[in-house]
């Protein structure tokens, strides 16, 4: 698959504050993302990864600058690109089960089929006994669980995915992040995910974006480099987490000057 080439030219976002003097969420910046990549966008609260990802879904417009998925503009969110949002994002009328499903019926596939490739989904997050169960009946980390299946049955060409293995615990995270890797190993979706981690970010990331705050902009851009998935033990590994911590160190002194 060669889709999902992402290309940002001097894209950035402005809003006002209380006071009304123009506030940088993100500063102009250029970006490209190539085909089938997997980005993790990383930094301190307040830095602009939500933004950054919205705008490159689809779900708000830069206030300048131009983006492209595969040369064209991003005008508006695409069925070919999905979004796992933080707050899961499910409909609390559907079952988990009728949640995956409505993803593929909604692309066209028969119900027989969305059936099975959703229950497959659902088993792969470890739901597939909680494939009756409606949202009001799920934990939370159950739910996003259940976001994760949606997106992943529909094989979309994007994945963008916010923070969405916060609400998980340590054990599923890692095993989702591993399902994660296996399945974009599979599809090659271009991903793009944001995190505050930064030893998921490394673990899944091909690409690591450093970003820092006041205003939002891009920091660092570290390309990884270890096979897939990799040992966290591994030396290499140890040193990109040196290189990111003590970038990351950096940004945080320079978040503390500003708030002081
Ligand atoms: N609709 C809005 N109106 C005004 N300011 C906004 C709006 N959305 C975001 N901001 C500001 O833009 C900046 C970047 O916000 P954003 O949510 O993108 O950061 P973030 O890096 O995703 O943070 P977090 O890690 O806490 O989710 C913040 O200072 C935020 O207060």
């Amino acid at each position: 698959m060669t889709s999902g080439t992402m290309s940002l030219r001097g894209v950035a976002k402005y809003y006002r504050n209380p006071n009304g003097e123009r506030m940088a969420a993100l500063s102009p910046l250029d970006l490209d993302i190539a085909a089938s990549e997997f980005v993790c966008l990383v930094g301190p609260s307040g830095c602009g990864k939500t933004t950054l990802i919205n705008l490159l879904a689809g779900f708000d417009q830069p206030s300048c600058g131009s983006i492209t998925i595969d040369g064209k503009p991003v005008t508006k969110p695409d069925s070919e690109r999905i979004m796992i949002f933080q707050d899961y994002g499910l409909y609390p009328w559907k079952s988990a089960l009728g949640n995956v499903m409505f993803a593929l019926e909604a692309k066209g596939v028969a119900k027989s089929e969305a059936k099975a490739t959703a229950l497959h989904h659902l088993e792969i997050v470890g739901l597939k006994d909680s494939a009756e169960r409606y949202p009001h009946q799920l934990s939370g980390g159950m739910k996003q669980r259940v976001a994760i299946a949606r997106a992943l049955a529909a094989s979309p060409q994007v994945l963008f995915m916010d923070e969405p293995f916060a609400a998980l615990d340590a054990f599923t995270r890692l095993r989702l992040q591993d399902e994660l890797l296996r399945i974009w190993q599979e599809q090659q979706p271009t991903v793009v995910f944001v995190t505050h981690d930064l030893d998921e970010a490394i673990y899944l990331g091909s690409k690591v974006i450093l970003m820092a705050p006041y205003p939002g902009r891009l920091r660092k851009i570290v390309d990884i480099q270890l096979p897939r998935p990799c040992d966290r033990t591994d030396s290499v590994f140890a040193a990109y987490r040196r290189e990111l911590f003590r970038e990351f160190q950096l940004v945080h002194e320079e978040a503390m000057d500003y708030a002081i």
